[in-house]
């Protein structure tokens, strides 16, 4: 069981008791919000997102898929290495093991970010805007399109996607989509959706564990500046939701 707080505006807390207890809650989570946007418009668009928190999720989506149309989900990335295809240690190549290559998604609906091109013609930067070119042709006025919800996990340090604190990536106020040469946690080569585009989604979801993320949770829930904490500017249009364990949620007040 968790308990559901309130904290301010469309923010709330989930707190679990354990990671699979969260990872369960989250997928029956995802599963009704994509199936009451189907029931909406017709077809739900997810951003998915890297990370041991986030995988296990759609590896609980799996065993639990509830009433979803996979023929008419749209599914995005929020973050990718920029590595060759295939290779292990791409948040889609994850996504695809945990989830989406067992169920009957429409491939041409998976939209996955550019891999390196191993001839070397490439780069974050070109990844970068041949991706905002694949959200702008899904979108109903060239931004992006309109996200049903947007999973994040979260870093110690409190980034989310490839946005670090105090980077430019994290400081980008009108592109959707960046490419990052330098993260400080490697590969070093990334493309990632920027804050302006995580806040176009409906739904935004904090999917996080561990001791050692306890700080930066306190420290976004409490309203710190997004460049020094990424997470804290990572904003549902709707509603943002923290699904927390014991551990990650310590250091909150009570409540
Ligand atoms: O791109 C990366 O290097 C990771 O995927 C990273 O962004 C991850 O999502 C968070 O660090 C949370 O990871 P955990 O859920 O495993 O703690």
């Amino acid at each position: 069981m968790s308990d559901a707080h309130h904290i301010s505006g469309n923010v709330h807390v989930r707190r679990f008791e354990s990671g699979d207890e969260l990872a369960r809650a989250a997928a029956a989570a995802f599963v009704e919000t994509v199936v009451a946007a189907q029931r909406d418009r017709g077809h739900a668009a997810v951003v998915l997102t890297g990370g041991g928190t986030g995988i296990a999720v759609l590896d609980a989506v799996l065993r639990a898929p509830g009433g979803i149309d996979w023929s008419a989900v749209d599914v995005y990335f929020g973050d990718e290495r920029y590595l060759p295809p295939g290779d292990p240690e791409r948040n889609e190549v994850q996504a695809r093991a945990a989830l989406l290559d067992h169920v009957p998604l429409d491939p041409a609906r998976v939209h996955a970010m550019p891999t390196l091109d191993e001839a070397g013609a490439g780069s974050p930067e070109s990844a970068a805007r041949t991706y905002a070119q694949v959200l702008a042709a899904n979108s109903p006025d060239g931004s992006t399109p309109e996200f049903d919800v947007h999973l994040l996990g979260m870093g110690g340090e409190g980034h989310v996607n490839s946005l670090f604190p105090h980077t430019d990536a994290v400081r980008e106020q009108d592109r959707f989509v960046v490419g990052v040469d330098d993260s400080p946690k490697p590969p070093a080569a990334r493309v990632t959706l920027t804050l302006p585009a995580v806040r176009r989604a409906r739904q935004v979801w904090l999917l996080v564990t561990g001791a050692a993320k306890a700080e930066a949770v306190a420290a976004a829930v409490g309203g710190a500046d997004a460049v020094d904490v990424p997470a804290a500017g990572a904003r549902g249009l709707d509603r943002t939701v923290w699904f927390l364990d014991t551990e990650a949620a310590a250091a909150l007040p009570a409540g």
